[in-house]
């Protein structure tokens, strides 16, 4: 079985430190997600830098996206993005067009699960329609509230639906392992590593212990 991916979500909304941050974990992660406030804040310009500066990261450039599926991602994905989010809360042509920009720019779509009310039903209808990654996501918001993605996860890799999982939410050294374990192909880890003493420590520990899990 091919080994999880890490991705790092930069959730600064400084440009310099963003890219700073992105130089000490690149070694050590397999994509750079620009997070969606960082992304509203800086836009296209921070896409391109990244992407010049880290040809050997995949870039995922984490819109959200809610309505103007093919429009909003269309230039995204030309300055380089890898992989652009979309929401599973939007409509269904709103996914499909994210989809099918993806598709038309060689790369690929994520549907985020964050607060979808029946995420299987979304995660195998967008499986259907073409989606590459399925993205279970407890957000920040719904973090402070002690909520965690862990039941979600279960649920969609029960699915089997054949497509990557990605996980977002709270995970650090203690969760990520058993992340793995449970099907998740993609582990996304933003404050555990972006809050630690070194960013490039907490990269390297969590890149062991996804390779050993
Ligand atoms: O996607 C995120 C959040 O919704 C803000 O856009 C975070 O980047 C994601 O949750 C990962 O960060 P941590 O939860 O701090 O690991």
């Amino acid at each position: 079985m091919a080994k999880a991916l890490i991705q790092m979500a930069l959730d600064s909304l400084d440009f310099d430190q963003t890219i700073a941050l992105a130089e000490q974990v690149a070694p050590y992660v397999d994509i750079l997600e620009i997070g969606t406030p960082c992304i509203k804040y800086n836009g296209l310009e921070l896409v391109t830098a990244l992407k010049s500066k880290f040809p050997n990261n995949l870039i995922l450039v984490d819109l959200k996206t809610m309505d103007a599926g093919e429009y909003e991602a269309t230039p995204f994905y030309e300055a380089g993005a890898d992989i652009c989010t979309v929401l599973g809360v939007s409509d269904k042509a709103t996914m499909g067009g994210v989809i099918k920009a993806a598709n038309a720019n060689n790369a690929e779509a994520q549907i985020d699960l964050i607060s979808v009310k029946d995420k299987k039903a979304v995660a195998t209808e967008a499986a259907r329609n073409g989606a590459q990654i399925i993205g279970v996501h407890t957000g920040l918001d719904a973090q402070a509230a002690g909520q965690t993605p862990f039941a979600d996860l279960k649920d969609i890799a029960s699915l089997n639906l054949g497509v990557r999982i990605s996980v977002a939410g709270g995970l650090n050294k203690n969760t990520i392992q058993d992340t793995v374990r449970a099907g998740a192909t993609i582990v996304v880890v933003g404050a555990a590593i972006y809050g630690a003493d070194s960013p490039a420590e907490a990269a390297k520990e969590l890149r062991a212990l996804v390779d050993a899990a």
